[in-house]
């Protein structure tokens, strides 16, 4: 169970929101959404430890999340490229955690020649299939999935989605879906829907 109880977090001492509380199971997917500029990303962010809070707790199993090693709450960024050392070929940004195995990353139809290449080499969808693959070598409890799909089109967003609801389930890993899409939420969510 990923929980934030009381959650406040903003910029400048200024809160985007404040007495936050929310707690989303794992094996689920999970949707919020809200109007362009609510503070989605930031509390997307803070649910995974990247934004310092201003007030109340994230825990993980009842536990703060810790401040060393690999992340159990991982963010997936909405453009990757911006997450992802430039000077890095894909196979050195794919194992960044842990090694991927092969068949693994066959299941996400990254190809071999993909390896060999940079990330600017990539599209936007390999590009987000590799993003996702590297944070599930972390072996997460959950997954902050910030507009992954915004900018692919609807083959691409249907099969990220696809792998990711089936991974959900069988590794039993929880996943916020942030997304202003109204039509994708209904599609995807299968736990708490979120409003901010
Ligand atoms: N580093 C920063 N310093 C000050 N304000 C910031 C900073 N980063 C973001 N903001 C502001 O915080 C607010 C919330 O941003 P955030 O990205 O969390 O919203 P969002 O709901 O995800 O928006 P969108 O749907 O447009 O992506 C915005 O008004 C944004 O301009």
């Amino acid at each position: 169970m990923l929980e934030a109880r009381n959650l406040a977090a903003g910029f400048a001492g200024k809160p985007l929101f404040q007495g936050l509380t929310l707690s989303l199971r794992r094996g689920e997917i999970h949707g919020l959404s809200g109007r362009s500029g609510a503070g989605k990303t930031t509390l997307g962010r803070a649910l995974a430890g990247l934004h310092p809070l201003a007030g109340g707790e994230v825990l993980l199993n009842g536990a703060a999340l810790p401040e060393r090693g690999c992340l159990p709450v991982q963010y997936l960024h909405q453009n990757p490229i911006l997450a992802m050392n430039p000077r890095w070929r894909i196979a050195r940004i794919l194992a960044e955690a842990r090694p991927v195995p092969e068949a693994q990353r066959e299941a996400f139809g990254i190809a071999e020649e993909w390896l060999h290449r940079y990330p600017h080499e990539l599209s936007g969808g390999q590009l987000q299939r590799v993003s996702v693959l590297r944070a599930l070598a972390a072996d997460p409890a959950f997954l902050i999935a910030d507009e992954i799909t915004a900018s692919l089109d609807q083959i691409s967003q249907a099969q990220i989605w696809q792998l990711l609801s089936a991974i959900s389930r069988s590794r039993n890993i929880g996943i916020l879906a942030i997304s202003h899409d109204a039509a994708l939420l209904p599609r995807i969510v299968t736990g708490s829907r979120i409003t901010l």
